[in-house]
């Protein structure tokens, strides 16, 4: 049994029960999924600032993974938030919900477009778009302006307004594929894509799809040079723990 451990960078919980659910969906058997958080952390991540503390949050959560010989990562953040310092933790392959939809995206389309939470989260989803290759395939990135944390409340209209968000980004940018910009739509994926007439990925799926093929094909992540382990050093005051021995 492939051992794979998504993990919520916030600390809501009903975020992390239903990125669970999105990855149990399409793991398949012979893949156990254990959905986590951070014990410390933001409610949600829509600003620098939170993504810098959740990152501390996904090391915590990927430490304790690799004490229980966990195979696999998914950073269930559109942010990605600590990616490249968790692969310098991680034995086996840790993947980013936004890497992962991207690729996903141009392997059913020529090209797509990104429906995202806030207006202020749209540059560092460029910003990731640049990092993995995939500016040119993505028409552009668009913010509905809900808070992630009113995307679970049925008041706030979300369904309908990232629906009508994906359907005019599909019109106006001439795109075959819409990837949603945050964990917390994930439940609205199918009926989005229905609606809409064009797949829609979402990248918790995405992200475990592709890593559990990953360590399929034996392939983990490269301890050569950049995601070697840390250095061991001192590390003082409340992040004493993350000292690496
Ligand atoms: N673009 C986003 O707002 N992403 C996210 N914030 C969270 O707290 N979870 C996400 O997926």
């Amino acid at each position: 049994t492939i051992r794979l451990r998504v993990v919520n960078p916030n600390t809501t919980r009903a975020m992390t029960d239903l990125v669970g659910r999105s990855a149990r969906a399409v793991a398949g058997p012979g893949v156990h999924v254990d959905a986590v958080q951070p014990t410390t952390g933001p409610a949600s991540i829509e600003s620098h600032y939170e993504e810098a503390l959740a990152a501390v949050g996904v090391l915590e959560q990927v430490r304790l993974g690799e004490a229980d010989g966990v195979d696999a990562y998914v950073v269930a953040c559109f942010g990605d938030p600590g990616l490249d310092a968790a692969r310098e933790l991680a034995r086996g392959p840790v993947l980013g919900v936004a890497e992962a939809a991207f690729h996903a995206a141009t392997m059913v389309a020529r090209r797509f477009s990104v429906v995202t939470t806030l207006g202020r989260t749209v540059g560092r989803a460029h910003e990731l778009l640049d990092r993995y290759g995939f500016a040119g395939a993505c028409a552009a990135v668009h913010a509905c302006d809900i808070p992630v944390l009113a995307l679970e409340d049925p008041a706030s209209g979300a369904l309908e307004r990232v629906t009508a968000a994906c359907r005019a980004a599909v019109e106006a940018d001439d795109v075959d594929a819409v990837v949603l910009g945050c964990a917390g739509m994930a439940a609205f994926t199918d009926r989005i894509s229905a609606a809409v007439g064009v797949p829609v990925v979402d990248g918790v799926a995405a992200a475990t799809t592709f890593a559990t093929a990953l360590v399929r094909a034996g392939l983990r992540t490269s301890t050569r040079s950049e995601y070697a382990p840390p250095p061991s050093k001192p590390v003082a005051g409340v992040l004493g723990g993350f000292a690496i021995a």
